[in-house]
């Protein structure tokens, strides 16, 4: 039996390495938009699965299909070609109520503006996605409280946005991505606010809560550097196509 070549050393462990069953499928899809007569492709051929528990980078120049990639993934856009499936649901189908479930159940963002509303207390700013999640009142309090805990702010409960730094803002905002217990956390530039040794934080944060709780993290950004001591694949987009699927 003639013997095939290698594959070489990056795909033959995204094969070996991960056997857990898959979270995520891109199925041959694209994105484009028309502006007028034109087609705009900004995304285009991804193909990919990511298993449960895999912590992932997305990285690329401006335009390269990034944000593209993360609205598609969080069903904030649909898909002009192809399937993407998280879990059970089958991303193109969902209508605007079922993509709103799906978000609330699925998956937990953090954006690079943090986003938090300036008149709440961190704690009430992690309980917000509880109340659309129609959880009991007499819980809310108690899981924000955890989950403020988890990212270290258990001391901060009662400070509102203003009183916290940017550091302790983005690690409200991850709190509150993380109170839902979602399978899926989305982090989009994370770090694009921050100062370096705080954005090492925040990324070392997520690696925290992707190892401690075997969660699934999708990180975009700019700066592959942030985070390459902590993601175990990095996908690199380049005019709107996967460039290379490496295991780190
Ligand atoms: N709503 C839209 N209408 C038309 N074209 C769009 C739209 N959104 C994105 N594009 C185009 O799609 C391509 C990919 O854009 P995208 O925002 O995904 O890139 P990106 O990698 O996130 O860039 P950046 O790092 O600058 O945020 C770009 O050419 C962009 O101009």
């Amino acid at each position: 039996m003639s013997s095939s070549p290698a594959p070489s050393a990056a795909s033959s462990d995204a094969v070996s390495s991960n056997s857990a069953p898959s979270l995520v499928t891109f199925d041959d899809v694209a994105k484009t938009y028309e502006m007028g007569s034109e087609t705009v492709t900004a995304l285009t051929d991804i193909s990919i699965t990511i298993p449960q528990g895999q912590f992932v980078a997305v990285v690329g120049p401006s335009g390269s299909g990034k944000s593209t990639f993360l609205h598609l993934l969080s069903a904030m856009d649909r898909p002009s070609r192809g399937r993407i499936t998280v879990g059970d649901w089958d991303l193109g189908s969902l209508d605007r109520q079922q993509q709103a479930r799906f978000r609330r159940s699925m998956i937990g963002i953090i954006f690079q503006q943090f986003h938090l509303v300036p008149t709440m207390t961190a704690r009430e700013n992690v309980a917000l996605p509880l109340i659309l999640a129609g959880v009991a009142p007499s819980d809310r309090q108690g899981r924000a409280a955890n989950a403020l805990d988890i990212v270290g702010l258990g001391d901060r409960m009662d400070h509102r946005p203003a009183e916290l730094s940017g550091g302790e803002q983005q690690r409200v905002a991850v709190a509150r991505a993380l109170v839902t217990d979602p399978p899926l956390l989305l982090a989009d530039e994370p770090t694009g606010n921050l100062d370096s040794e705080t954005g090492e934080q925040i990324i070392d944060l997520l690696e925290h809560v992707h190892h401690e709780q075997g969660r699934t993290v999708v990180v975009v950004t700019h700066h592959f550097d942030e985070v390459q001591h902590v993601t175990e694949r990095v996908l690199k987009l380049r005019d709107g196509r996967i460039l290379a699927d490496e295991d780190c």
